[in-house]
C-alpha cells in the first residue's frame, strides 16, 4: 500500500479498520511499506494494562522473537516520545515508543544496517500514534458502559478465537500442567425483586458490584463479560476442573457475604464446563445455561458444573428464570 509523503493513505487505511485483526494487519503492511525493510517487530499491549506482557502482532517477524517476560520488561522501560536507537555488531536497533493518552502500550523494533532518516522514524511515530487512537476506539467498543466488562457482542468473537486456539493469551508455561479454558456463566439470584423493592438505579448500583467484585476474583488475562442485564460471563483458565469448581465457588460466597448497601445480602447462581476446540459458541452457551439452570433449580446460591449433570437431565421450562 503505497501512500504520499505525509502518509495520508495509510491514515485512512487504518482509521477504516473495524475489527482489531485487520487493524493490526493493516499497520504491519504500512511499517513494512514506510521502512521498506522487513526486518521489524511490534509489541502491543492489547490489554491496556502495564501488568500484563503485550503481544507480537507480525508473528512471521524475522526478528527474533521475545518472552512475553522480556517484552513487558521493554514496554517498561521505553518513555513516551523517546525514540532510542543502539549500535552492536553492525546492526542498528531503532526502539519507537507506541502511545496512548500518555502511557506507553506497545513498541515497534527495527533493524537495519545504517540508520534511518529522522522523516522515517517520525512518519512512524504518527502512525503508531493513529493505530492506537484505533485500537482504543475498538476496545471502547468492546465494553459494557455501565460495568466496564467485556459486552456481549464480544462474547462470541473470544470464544472462537479460544477454541480455535487463536486466544492471544496461551496458557501460562509455569508448570509443565497446562490451563484449560472454561466458562462461567453467573447470574443473580432473584434480581427483580431488588428493583422492584429498591429502585433500577440501585439494582443498576448492584450489578456494578458485582460486576467489580467477578473482576476482582479472576486473573487480569481473564475475560469477564456483562453477558446481559444481571447475567455475567466468565472466560478463565485453571488446570483442572475442580479447581474451576473451587475458584467458582469462592466467588460465589464472596458474593453471598459481601454487604450490598441498603440491599445487604445477595447471592448468584452458576454453571459452568470446560470448553473444548470441538464446541461451537451456541452448544458452550446452551451447556452452561443447563448447568445454570441446576443451580437455580436445586435452591440457588450454587454452582454446578456441566459434567456433573445427569446426562439425560431434563430441562422444564419455567418461566422465573429467563433463559439465553
Ligand atoms: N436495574 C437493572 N435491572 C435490570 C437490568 N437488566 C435487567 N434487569 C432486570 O433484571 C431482572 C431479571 O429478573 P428475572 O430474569 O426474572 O430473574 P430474577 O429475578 O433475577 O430471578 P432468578 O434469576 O430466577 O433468580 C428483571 O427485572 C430485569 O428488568 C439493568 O441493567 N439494570
Amino acid at each position: 500500500m503505497k501512500a504520499n509523503n505525509c502518509g495520508h493513505e495509510w491514515i485512512i487505511n487504518l482509521t477504516q479498520q473495524e475489527e482489531e485483526s485487520d487493524l493490526d494487519t493493516s499497520l504491519v503492511q504500512i511499517i513494512g511499506d514506510l521502512l521498506e525493510v522487513e526486518n521489524f517487530a511490534i509489541y502491543i499491549n492489547k490489554h491496556f494494562s502495564a501488568q500484563l506482557p503485550p503481544t507480537l502482532i507480525n508473528s512471521d517477524t524475522r526478528l527474533e522473537v521475545l518472552e512475553s517476560n522480556e517484552a513487558l520488561a521493554l514496554l517498561n522501560k521505553v518513555t513516551q516520545n523517546k525514540i532510542r536507537v543502539s549500535r552492536a555488531l553492525g546492526v542498528v536497533t531503532t526502539y519507537v515508543p507506541v502511545y496512548y493518552f500518555g502511557k506507553v502500550i506497545g513498541i515497534l523494533l527495527i533493524e537495519t544496517t545504517t540508520e534511518l532518516a529522522q522523516t522515517t522514524t517520525m512518519l512512524a511515530v504518527h502512525i503508531l500514534n493513529i493505530y492506537a487512537n484505533q485500537l482504543g476506539l475498538l476496545h471502547k467498543s468492546r465494553l459494557d458502559p455501565l460495568t466496564e466488562l467485556l459486552n456481549r457482542q464480544t462474547f462470541d468473537k473470544k470464544v472462537i478465537e479460544i477454541v480455535s486456539g487463536k486466544g492471544f493469551l496461551l496458557p501460562r508455561d509455569d508448570t509443565n500442567e497446562k490451563r484449560r479454558w472454561y466458562l462461567a456463566i453467573a447470574d443473580i439470584d432473584h434480581f427483580k425483586r431488588v428493583n422492584d423493592n429498591y429502585g433500577h438505579v440501585i439494582g443498576d448500583e448492584v450489578i456494578l458490584l458485582v460486576a467489580r467484585l467477578l473482576k476482582n476474583n479472576f486473573r487480569l488475562e481473564d475475560y469477564v463479560f456483562r453477558y446481559g442485564g444481571e447475567e455475567f460471563a466468565v472466560l478463565f483458565q485453571t488446570k483442572t476442573e475442580a479447581q474451576a469448581h473451587i475458584a467458582l465457588n469462592r466467588l460465589r460466597s464472596n458474593i453471598a457475604e459481601y454487604p450490598f448497601p441498603q440491599v445487604g445480602q445477595l447471592t448468584i447462581s452458576i454453571g459452568f464446563l470446560e470448553l473444548a476446540s470441538i464446541d461451537t459458541v451456541s452448544s458452550i452457551v446452551h451447556q452452561a445455561d443447563m448447568a445454570l439452570y441446576h443451580s437455580k433449580n436445586s435452591g440457588r446460591n450454587k454452582v454446578t458444573a456441566y459434567s456433573e449433570l445427569e446426562v439425560n437431565e431434563e430441562v422444564t421450562t419455567d418461566n422465573s428464570i429467563e433463559l439465553f
